[in-house]
């Protein structure tokens, strides 16, 4: 069976085909626990020609303890070294990606590897999971050469997984125990809506549900997931759905220099209807834009006034999230016949970014420079030094400039470009807006000229409570996707591309998102019974309850309706 799979996934058979990633800045509820595991471990195999490895979820290999260092050069020659991806899909069946897509322990024995070169180890592989959520978290992995193996490796194994996920409900428990301090005295002190956030738990106290309808609820929880990991306190201010500012403001707590989360105090709220003019929170509507939640209203006006003023202005904000299309509507809008050059620093070589820049400032256009920060050092100086030349000589009338960037990814605050740009509006993500799905989707359907293409309300929920990471790009992808399909009639929830009809919040690897992608079409295929699709996919009942689980996966069996009846 694994070695069909390795077939199927095309691994070769004679050399290893592991891919590298930087494993160094990994530091995840499994390394931390694991790394007093393996210390202890690592003594145990001392002087034995065993090597001790630990791997992720996806099989790459973040640490690797020798007992006897003269087994590092074989590993070596086989990638088997950290950094190194062992999925099964990688490299063929072997103890790390087998155990993993198995979910369950097991030796693989030298020839039992698909893999030629792996035939002269021998590995036993126990996957871990989170002792409370369940969560496969990696895979712990005794490898030997083939004539030392030994059945007892595989106890070894197993025995190294139970000690990790021991010291991982140690370590929970002890954070935990601390988060929940700081939230109850939150709670106590404040006497206002508090939230804890921590790698596995959320908090919500009564007052945040009585103050806030659920679909702000929702609005809040996702800004607080977004400060989920923060080392540093800061405030943030929320659009809430239904026109409430929401100020929050969040609070690391810490055990020793551990992060054990976050409390996040909703402070203060202001009732934009109430304390602003009406006509101002009515943004005019954009033609080549769609949206009308508060959220998204806030950001045209914002970009509006700007533009208005002619303040040169940076379109912050997630890959997809609209910055660019924003900006090309409201520069039609308010600076409605001049021409607006947009200028792509992803799709053209910098010489040529250069060239167009200077043409559009020669020829005295407004200016849309996308996504600078994929341009090196020197090249944003050298856009810096023309547009400071721009910016200096010209009047008030003079040339609008926009930037796109992504804030993490752009040049650091204080780089002179930025000085020149007073303005920064943040495009939101999708998912703090999705109010605007429904009318988005149409208006994306629309141009995608599938205007008798209607999504029914089931199909529009799902899509609502997905995360979106690739914002509207992603959006319009899903529903250019659906159009291949049909170009007219009602979407259903079991019409959602697979990709749709899970919640995960995490970002799945590309092996589980294909794994999630077979797991919907087998229950698409078997109209949802999960015994029969399990079936199909070779894996057991508990394994696909657990995947649907895990996932997230919607799914509803379509009625069967009978002929003749009305
Ligand atoms: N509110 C919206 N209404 C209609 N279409 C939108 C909206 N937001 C984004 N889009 C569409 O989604 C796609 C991605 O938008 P855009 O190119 O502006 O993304 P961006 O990544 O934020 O900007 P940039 O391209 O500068 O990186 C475009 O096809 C755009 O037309």
């Amino acid at each position: 069976m694994s070695w069909e799979r390795s077939q199927q996934a095309n691994v070769d058979p004679d050399q290893p085909g592991a891919d590298y990633i930087d494993p160094d800045s990994l530091d995840t509820v499994l390394t931390r626990a694991a790394a007093p595991v393996l210390d202890a471990m690592a003594r145990e195999i001392d002087n034995e020609p065993v090597s001790l490895i630990l791997t992720d979820a996806s099989g790459t290999v973040l640490r690797r303890r020798l007992g006897d260092a003269g087994l590092a050069a074989a590993l070596d020659s086989v990638h088997l070294a950290p950094g190194f991806r062992y999925a099964e899909s990688n490299v063929g069946t072997n103890g790390i990606g087998t155990s993993l897509e198995v979910g369950a322990p097991l030796l693989i024995r030298g020839d039992e590897h698909y893999n030629g070169r792996l035939r002269r180890f021998s590995c036993a592989g126990a996957p871990v999971t989170h002792p409370v959520t369940g969560a496969l978290l990696g895979a712990v992995d005794l490898t030997t050469l083939a004539e030392n193996s030994n059945a007892l490796l595989l106890s070894f194994a197993k025995m190294v997984a139970q000690r990790i996920r021991e010291q991982i409900l140690e370590e929970a428990g002890e954070l935990d125990r601390a988060l929940l301090r700081d939230y109850h005295l939150a709670c106590q002190h404040t006497g206002r809506p508090v939230i804890a956030i921590g790698e596995e738990v959320l908090m919500i106290n009564q007052l945040t549900q009585r103050v806030f309808d659920s679909r702000d609820q929702a609005a809040i929880i996702d800004h607080t997931r977004d400060s989920r990991g923060r080392t540093e306190q800061f405030t943030l201010l929320a659009d809430l759905p239904s026109g409430v500012t929401a100020r929050l403001s969040y609070r690391p707590t810490f055990v020793d220099d551990r992060l054990a989360g976050g409390i996040v105090h909703v402070r203060e709220q202001v009732d934009r209807r109430r304390t602003r003019p009406r006509a101002r929170v009515r943004a005019p509507v954009l033609r080549s834009v769609a949206g009308t939640s508060a959220t998204w209203t806030r950001t045209v006006e914002e970009m509006i006034d700007a533009c208005t003023r002619n303040e040169w202005l940076v379109a912050d904000g997630e890959p997809g999230a609209g910055r660019s299309a924003l900006v090309r509507a409201v520069h039609d809008h308010v600076r409605n016949g001049r021409i607006l050059v947009s200028v792509d620093a992803t799709a053209s070589s910098a010489q040529s970014v250069l060239e167009q820049v200077v043409t559009a400032v020669d020829e005295g256009s407004d200016l849309l420079l996308r996504q600078i920060h994929h341009l090196d050092g020197e090249d944003i100086d050298a856009i810096g030094d023309l547009l400071l030349d721009v910016c200096s000589n010209s009047a008030t009338d003079g040339p609008w400039v926009a930037i796109t960037l992504h804030a993490s990814d752009g040049p650091a605050d204080t780089h002179p470009l930025l000085r020149m740009f007073p303005k920064t509006v943040t495009v939101p993500p999708l998912r703090h807006h999705v109010e605007d799905l429904p009318e988005l989707s149409r208006f994306l359907l629309d141009t995608m000229e599938a205007g008798r293409l209607v999504l029914s309300p089931a199909a529009v929920n799902q899509l609502a409570r997905l995360s979106w990471p690739g914002n509207v790009t992603h959006l319009k992808s899903v529903l250019e996707k659906i159009c291949r399909r049909r170009r007219s009639g009602t979407i259903e929830l079991e019409d959602l591309p697979a990709e749709c009809r899970s919640t995960t919040r995490r970002r799945l690897t590309k092996l589980e998102s294909l794994e999630r992608d077979a797991v919907v079409e087998a229950l698409a295929l078997h109209n949802g019974d999960k015994a029969t699709a399990a079936k199909a996919l070779g894996m057991s009942r508990a394994t696909i309850y657990r995947k649907v689980r895990e996932y997230g996966i919607e799914y509803r069996a379509r009625s069967v309706r009978s002929r003749g009846r009305p």
